[in-house]
């Protein structure tokens, strides 16, 4: 129903406020509308808070308290049934006296996964459910890739020259030779606050001496992860500073990585190079978007950019004083 798209484009558009402050947690947004008006509104908070149908129905109840059981609930997300961090969002609904309610999808969390929609149907609710399935599933894409696919929400990221380098074949110090403007470099930090992770191959520790953290962005760093083969890593190094925890692996194949990073409960990462573990993670097809950008430098020789495949979808290109930044997408195709 036309009427029931409205609705749930609006609880997605609130769901996207919730993010990233929510992670791991689903953002999820709720309206709840009566005699097709919106009385109520809400979103999930940060980590640990209030789910969306909370802040919705407790805005509700201090404006309108009388209209709450004579509206409809719309909810990009099934409404929880689990005791987590807070009680259960069904519980709350039904205890409201909601009558009816629209879901955007099912929770592919095992704990939930339909046990919320069941609850609210043998309490007598009528339930919708599937209404812009694919749109609600894309404000989550982290926690869908995780909880479906059992592995973390994969996002390939690199810096190239003119012509195809992502680094020069000598330096004079230990840290990164710049191919991007400052500009480029603070929307790179905004990226790396919107995951859970970032991640990096041995060489690149070695060579750069990164730091990998948000520093010219609000918002949290995320956690540290490199691979080191040898395991001899000095730990003078400033990914092992106190600024974010670092996790070390020894296995560099992108299964096993996922594998575990999955046991970390990492819903998604950045992988930031270099050549050689972006191009494990590209050959695996173990991917999900792709962010590159070029620089107007030109090297003259050096590590050349990864190989992209035919899996590679322009979706978007943006410039950035002088850099270009195109993103991808991984089609199977
Ligand atoms: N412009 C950009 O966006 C970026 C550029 N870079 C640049 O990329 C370069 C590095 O890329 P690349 O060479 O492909 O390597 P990676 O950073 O992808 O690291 C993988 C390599 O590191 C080796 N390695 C892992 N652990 C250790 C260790 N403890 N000691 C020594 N070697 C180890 C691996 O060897 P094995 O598997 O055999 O054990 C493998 O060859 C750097 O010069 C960096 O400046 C890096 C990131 C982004
Ligand atoms: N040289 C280069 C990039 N390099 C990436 O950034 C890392 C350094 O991170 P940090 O120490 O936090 O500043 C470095 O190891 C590599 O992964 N990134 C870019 O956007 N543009 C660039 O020109
Ligand atoms: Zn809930």
């Amino acid at each position: 129903m036309k009427i029931h798209n409205t609705y749930i484009k609006r609880c997605i558009a609130l769901a996207k406020n919730g993010l990233p402050a929510a992670m791991p947690n689903p953002s999820v947004g709720a309206v709840l509308v009566h005699n097709d008006s919106i009385i109520a509104e809400g979103y999930t908070s940060a980590y640990g808070g209030p789910h969306a149908e909370v802040n919705c129905i407790a805005f509700a109840k201090a404006n309108t308290p009388e209209l709450i059981a004579k509206s409809t609930l719309y909810v990009s997300l099934e409404p929880c049934s689990h005791w987590g961090k807070t009680p259960p969002c069904a519980d709350l609904v039904i205890d409201s006296g909601i009558k009816r309610v629209v879901i955007g999808t099912i929770d592919p969390f095992a704990k939930v996964a339909g046990a919320g929609i069941k609850k609210l149907m043998q309490a007598g609710v009528d339930v919708t459910v599937g209404v812009l399935e694919k749109e609600c599933q894309e404000v989550n894409k982290r926690f869908f890739t995780y909880h479906n696919e059992k592995r973390p929400f994969i996002i390939l990221k690199w810096a190239e020259t003119a012509n195809g380098f992502i680094a020069p074949a000598t330096r004079d110090k230990q840290e990164p030779v710049w191919i991007t403007n400052t500009l480029s470099r603070q929307l790179v930090h905004k990226l790396r606050s919107e995951e859970m992770g970032i991640l990096v191959g041995g060489k690149t520790v070695i060579e750069d001496n990164p730091t990998l953290t948000t520093r010219d962005w609000h918002g949290s760093n995320p956690t540290r992860i490199v691979i080191d083969t040898q395991g001899n890593l000095p730990k003078e190094l400033h990914i092992f500073n106190n600024e974010a925890p670092t996790i070390v692996l020894k296995d560099s194949d992108p299964k096993s990585i996922c594998k575990e990073l999955f046991g970390h409960n990492i819903q998604s990462v950045i992988v930031e190079g270099g050549a050689a573990t972006l191009q494990g993670f590209i050959d695996a097809a173990l991917w999900d978007e792709a962010s590159i950008f070029t620089g107007l430098t030109n090297f003259n020789a050096g590590i050349k950019a990864p190989k992209k495949t035919s899996q590679f979808t322009l979706q978007s290109t943006q410039h950035i004083k002088g850099d270009r930044l195109d993103t991808y997408t991984r089609s199977d195709s």
